[in-house]
C-alpha cells in the first residue's frame, strides 16, 4: 500500500504536474522553443544539457535559430544583446536569480547575495580595497609572483625552435596548471597577506597545522572538484536539494576535495585573525571586512568573513588564470598579433625584468590583446542568472511575467556579427577602430557582466594581466605542440581550458636586473 501510495505521489508530482503546468502556461511561455525534450517540463532540463563539456557554445548554435529560448519551465535565455542593459543595467529591476541561493553556503557572500540592501553593504565594504587608486598597494605583491614565475620557467627553458617541430620532451611547461599557482599565490597576498609558496614549490600541495597534526590539501584541485560536482545540477533549482545529496554518492571524490577548499579558508581566515589580534596592521583586503576605513571594527561574524574571503580566493584566482591561459594560448596561434605585441611593450620597457605597472598599464595594444582574448573566450561564458520582479517587466520590448529566470549568455553577446564582425577570429585591432558601433560593441562586452552586480575585480585582474603578460612576451618566446593544436574546455561555472602545455625560450632581449 505504502508503495502503491508512493508511486502514485510520484507520478502526480514528476509527470502529471509538469504537464498540466506547461499546458496550463501560466506564465505564457509555451510560445518560445524549448532548448530539450525536458525544458518545458522540468528544471532537470539543465542537468540534461550539462552532459555537453561546452554547453553555452552548443547554446549559442541553437540561437543561430531562435532569438529566445526556453531552457526550462521558467527559464529563458536571450539571444540578443540588447537584452544585456535590461536584464543587468543599472536600474534593472531584475535581481539575483535562486540559482544563487542554492550556492549560498552559512552565510552569503557578495556574489552569491540576492538581497539589494545586503549586497550594496558588502559591495562598499570592500569597494575601496578594489578602487583604481588602491592598485599601487597591490603592484609589489603581484610582481612578487611574477618574478617567482620568471624564476620557474627560466629554469624549464629550452633551446631555441629554429624551424623545426616542437619535440614532446621540450614541452615543458603546462602553462594552464601555472598560471593557476600563479593567481592562487598572487591573491593569497593581497587578499590575505599570505604568502603560500605554491609557485616556488611547483606544486599545489598547502600544509596547514590543525592543533598538533598538518594537513595536506590539493589547493587547486579542492578549488575546481567543488565546481565541478555542483555545476552539474546547480540550474535544476527545484531538486536541488535532492541532486546535492545524491552526489555524496556519485561525486563522493569531487564533494570531498571540494570540502577541502571550505576547510582551507577556514583555516586562512582564522590565521588571519590571529595576527589581527597580535597587532599586525596588514594590508590586504582582509583588513576591510575586520575594520572600516576611520578603523572601527565591523563585528562582522565568523561565518560572513570566512565566505567573504571564501569568494576573493575563488572568484579572484580561477578567472584570472583562466584569462592569462587564453591569452597566451591566443597570441601563439597568432604569431603577426604577437610580434605586434612585442613591439609595444619593448618599447615601453627600458630593460626592466618584470614589467612594472606604470609603464604597461596604458599601452592601448596590449589592453586590446586582453579584451580580445576576453571577449572570444569569456572566462564565464554563460548567461548569468537573473529573476523578473513579481509584478513582471519588459525585455526586449516584450512583456515577460514575474518570478522568471533570465540571461543572456556572454559567450553570444560577444559574437554578434554586427558588433564584431568575423567573430571568430581573434582581432585586437577591432578594440582600437573608434568606429560609430565602438559604444555598442562596449555594452556588449561583458566578460565582467554589467551594471550594479559586475565584477569588483577587474581592474585587479587587468593590472595582474597587463604585468605578467607584458613581461613573459618580452622575455621569452613560446610554441604549443604543434601548429594545428587546440585547446579544450571544460564548462563548469567557469570555462576551464584544459591543459595548455608549451615550449618556452628565452628571447635575446637586454634586462638591466636579471629576476
Ligand atoms: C578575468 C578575470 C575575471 C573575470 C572574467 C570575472 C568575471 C566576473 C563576473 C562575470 C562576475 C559576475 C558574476 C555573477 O553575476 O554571477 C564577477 C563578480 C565578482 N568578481 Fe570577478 N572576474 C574576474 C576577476 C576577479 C578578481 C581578480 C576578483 C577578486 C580579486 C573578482 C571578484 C569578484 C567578486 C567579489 C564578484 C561579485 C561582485 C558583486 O556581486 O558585487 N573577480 N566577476
Amino acid at each position: 500500500m505504502i508503495l502503491l501510495l508512493l508511486g502514485l505521489f510520484t507520478f502526480v508530482w514528476v509527470i502529471l504536474t509538469p504537464i498540466l503546468r506547461y499546458f496550463y502556461d501560466a506564465k505564457d511561455l509555451r510560445k518560445y522553443p524549448n532548448q530539450n525534450f525536458l525544458s518545458g517540463l522540468t528544471s532537470l532540463a539543465y542537468v540534461w544539457e550539462r552532459r555537453n563539456n561546452f554547453r553555452t557554445r552548443k547554446l549559442y548554435h541553437d540561437h543561430q535559430q531562435h532569438p529566445i529560448i526556453r531552457l526550462g519551465p521558467t527559464v529563458l535565455s536571450f539571444g540578443d544583446v540588447g537584452a544585456i542593459q535590461d536584464i543587468y543595467g543599472h536600474g534593472t529591476l531584475c535581481l539575483k536569480d535562486d540559482v544563487y541561493r542554492s550556492i549560498q553556503g552559512d552565510s552569503p557572500q557578495i556574489l552569491n547575495v540576492v538581497d539589494k540592501e545586503d549586497h550594496a553593504r558588502k559591495r562598499r565594504m570592500l569597494s575601496n580595497a578594489f578602487a583604481a587608486k588602491s592598485l599601487e598597494h597591490w603592484e609589489f605583491k603581484i610582481a612578487d609572483k611574477v618574478k617567482k614565475l620568471v624564476a620557474q620557467f627560466d629554469w624549464r627553458c629550452t633551446d631555441p625552435l629554429d624551424g623545426h617541430p616542437v619535440d614532446a620532451k621540450d614541452l615543458t611547461i603546462n602553462f594552464r596548471f601555472w598560471s593557476n599557482l600563479f593567481t592562487l599565490d598572487a591573491i593569497a597576498d593581497i587578499a590575505l597577506s599570505e604568502r603560500l609558496g605554491l609557485l616556488e614549490s611547483g606544486s599545489d600541495l598547502l600544509t596547514i597545522s590543525q592543533g598538533r597534526h598538518l594537513k595536506n590539501f590539493h589547493f587547486l584541485e579542492s578549488l575546481h572538484c567543488g565546481s565541478r560536482a555542483v555545476s552539474r545540477f546547480v540550474g535544476a533549482t527545484d531538486w536541488f536539494p535532492i541532486l546535492k545529496a545524491a552526489s555524496r554518492l556519485f561525486y563522493a571524490h569531487f564533494r570531498a576535495h571540494g570540502n577541502d577548499f571550505g576547510e582551507i579558508v577556514e583555516k586562512l581566515a582564522k590565521r588571519r585573525i590571529e595576527k589581527y589580534r597580535a597587532g599586525a596592521k596588514l594590508n590586504d583586503f582582509f583588513a576591510c571586512l575586520i575594520e572600516d576605513k576611520a578603523g572601527n571594527q565591523r563585528n562582522l561574524d565568523r561565518a560572513e568573513i570566512e565566505a567573504e574571503t571564501n569568494i576573493l580566493l575563488d572568484a579572484g584566482s580561477d578567472t584570472t588564470a583562466i584569462a592569462l591561459t587564453h591569452v597566451l594560448y591566443h597570441l601563439i596561434k597568432n604569431p603577426a598579433t604577437l610580434a605586434k605585441l612585442r613591439e609595444e611593450v619593448s618599447d615601453s620597457l627600458s630593460g626592466e625584468s618584470i614589467a612594472p605597472f606604470s609603464k604597461v598599464k596604458s599601452l592601448p595594444y596590449l589592453r586590446a590583446c586582453l579584451d580580445e582574448s576576453l571577449r572570444l573566450t569569456p572566462p564565464l561564458p554563460r548567461g548569468l542568472e537573473r529573476k523578473t520582479p513579481p509584478q513582471g517587466m519588459e525585455i526586449l520590448g516584450k512583456p515577460i511575467a514575474g518570478g522568471i529566470t533570465v540571461s543572456v549568455p556572454t559567450f553570444l553577446a560577444h559574437r554578434d556579427p554586427t558588433l564584431f564582425p568575423e567573430p571568430e577570429r581573434y582581432s585586437p585591432e577591432r578594440w582600437l577602430d573608434a568606429s560609430d558601433t565602438s559604444k555598442e560593441m562596449r555594452a556588449a562586452f561583458i566578460p565582467f557582466s554589467s551594471g550594479g552586480r559586475a565584477c569588483i575585480g577587474r581592474n585587479i585582474t587587468i593590472m595582474e594581466q597587463q604585468i605578467l603578460v607584458a613581461t613573459l612576451v618580452h622575455r621569452y618566446d613560446f610554441a604549443l605542440p604543434s601548429d594545428r593544436w587546440e585547446l579544450d574546455w571544460e564548462e563548469a561555472f567557469n570555462l576551464w581550458p584544459c591543459q595548455m602545455p608549451i615550449k618556452i625560450w628565452r628571447r635575446e632581449v637586454d634586462l638591466n636586473s636579471e629576476a
